[in-house]
């Protein structure tokens, strides 16, 4: 079996346009970032060309995902494959930079949460306590 085409970020950036629109599509639960060749299919996409050509020459797998695409959808894909996304190492760093970023956030968000239920809970029992008197 021959090996997969790697491409690296900075050449699947360059196709961006109804002449050459290449896609990263793909994820850790999905067998990885895939890139495609989408070019011939911009006319026929049920969704438009305007929506793929947005996302052209870069991670398309959020939008891609969100919209819900189904199986022929997703079996429709399969014949625009071109190769696998190879992240280098700027890219890696970049994802790993915003994943923490998303983490924190998520983090801090939980914090107010707890502050809050703490808050609440404190209230609740200062009216038990009044309550009990
Ligand atoms: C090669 C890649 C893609 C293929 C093969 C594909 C295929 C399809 C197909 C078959 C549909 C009809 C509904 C369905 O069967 O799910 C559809 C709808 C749609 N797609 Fe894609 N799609 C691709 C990429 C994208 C991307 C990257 C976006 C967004 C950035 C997108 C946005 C949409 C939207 C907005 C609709 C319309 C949904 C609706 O009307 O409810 N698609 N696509």
């Amino acid at each position: 079996m021959s090996a997969e085409k790697e491409y690296i970020l900075d050449e699947i950036s360059q196709h961006t346009t109804t002449e050459s629109c290449w896609l990263i599509i793909g994820n850790a639960s999905n067998g990885g970032p895939k890139v495609y060749d989408v070019t011939k299919y911009l006319d026929d996409h049920p969704g438009g060309a305007e929506v793929m050509l947005d996302v052209a020459g870069q991670d398309a797998d959020e939008f891609f995902e969100d919209i819900g695409h189904s199986k022929e959808a997703r079996a429709e894909l399969k014949n625009y494959l071109v190769g696998n996304f190879k992240i280098d190492a700027a890219t890696l760093a970049k994802m790993k930079a915003d994943a923490e970023a998303k983490a924190q956030q998520k983090n801090s968000g939980t914090g107010i949460m707890l502050i809050v239920l703490m808050a609440l809970f404190a209230i609740a029992y200062g009216y038990y306590q009044t309550q009990m008197k």
